[in-house]
């Protein structure tokens, strides 16, 4: 069910509504389910999942390996390989300049990319460390796609496949990503007043992720925040035990707009270490993404322009992290929003 988050959680908007991360038992019956996995991607483009059927030794073994891995001295970690396109990042997020205090491991979730990466990421034990990664990354497209489906049951799509079907393929293009976020004491040199967000430092800095869908679990650390849609920032509690679900930039357009893809960030703690870790369900590069059918009709006609995953890629990693790239691709919104303006301007 949808139930508020605990009372701790709950604030209110300038009109006294009261605001709370869905949560979504997926042991309750499906149609109600299907029915609240929508609501909450309409209204937050996040939610958090409890009942799910991942494995507890496949979070914890990963979690165990990123430890391990993080705990290494900086030469050590260097030696997996820079992070562009793949590998072990150190503050630099992204190839346009933007920073964040963390430090991370992105890997594409092919098992043939897994299985090379894994020989520079832990030397001593890369088969292990690929069936790891592998089995974790199973178990949680395995809960993507259940939650795609959900989607696509509530939304009356006849196929409820659809979306689910596009991270199925074998050319995926799915990332995971684990991050790191040292503590950062207050006081340090490095403790830069301009670039302090509620005395804390940015981790991760405010943006919305492209893919479809993201499904992030993290340790019992929080910083994690998201922006509601009426522009407040929500802080995540931690839960290492459950999964919380995010709306990227392409399911938004897959149902034309009618699910948001949610702006997130992540602050850093002053003396706990976050680690969290990203599954980034994503299409095949040339997969072509425009709203189903379903989702257009003449009141409600297509708010994109058809482009593939690989264009739409080559977009975002031209612009900063916080840049809204969906703007690019959007057919009505700009020119229909300067229209308003100038309406309400003219004598
Ligand atoms: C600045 C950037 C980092 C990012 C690619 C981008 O150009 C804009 C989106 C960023 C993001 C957010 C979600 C995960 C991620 C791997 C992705 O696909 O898009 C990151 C990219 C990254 O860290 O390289
Ligand atoms: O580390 C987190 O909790 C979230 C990071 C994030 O938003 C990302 O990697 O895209
Ligand atoms: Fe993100």
């Amino acid at each position: 069910m949808v139930a508020p988050s605990p009372t701790s959680m709950m604030l209110r908007t300038k009109k006294t509504k009261a605001v709370g991360i869905p949560t979504i038992d997926l042991s309750m019956e499906r149609s109600e389910l299907s029915e609240l996995v929508v609501k909450a991607c309409e209204e937050y483009g996040f939610f958090k999942v409890v009942n799910h059927s991942v494995p507890k030794e496949v979070i914890s073994r990963l979690e165990e390996e990123g430890t391990e891995f993080f705990s290494k001295t900086s030469s050590e970690k260097h030696q997996a390989g820079t992070s562009t396109p793949f590998g072990y990042g150190c503050k630099n997020i992204g190839p346009n300049g933007d920073m964040g205090d963390l430090e991370y491991l992105l890997l594409h979730t092919n098992p043939n990319s897994i299985s090379e990466r894994s020989k520079t990421i832990a030397k001593d034990h890369p088969i292990k460390f690929s069936c790891i990664i592998n089995d974790y990354v199973e178990a949680v497209k395995e809960l993507t796609c259940e939650i795609l489906e959900l989607a696509a049951e509530g939304l009356w799509v006849p196929d409820k496949s659809s979306f689910s079907n596009i991270i199925k393929d074998v050319h995926s293009d799915s990332l995971l990503r684990i991050n790191h976020y040292p503590p950062v004491k207050k006081g340090k040199d490095n403790w830069d007043p301009s670039k302090l967000q509620n005395n804390n430092t940015i981790g991760f800095g405010e943006h919305s992720d492209p893919q479809i869908l993201t499904i992030l679990r993290s340790n019992n650390v929080g910083g994690l925040q998201i922006s509601t849609q009426h522009g407040l920032w929500l802080p995540v509690p931690p839960d290492p035990n459950e999964f919380y679900v995010m709306v990227g930039d392409a399911l938004q357009v897959l149902t034309n707009g009618r699910f948001v893809s949610v702006r997130h960030r992540v602050l850093t703690n002053t003396t706990k270490p976050r680690m969290s870790m990203m599954y980034f369900a994503a299409p095949p590069l040339n997969w072509w993404i425009s709203p189903l059918s379903k989702m257009v009709t003449a009141h409600n006609p297509s708010l994109y322009k058809p482009f593939t995953w690989a264009q739409y890629k080559q977009a975002a990693y031209a612009l900063r992290l916080g840049d809204t790239r969906l703007d690019q691709f959007t057919r009505f919104q700009k020119q229909e929003a300067s229209k308003n303006e100038t309406d309400s301007h003219s004598p």
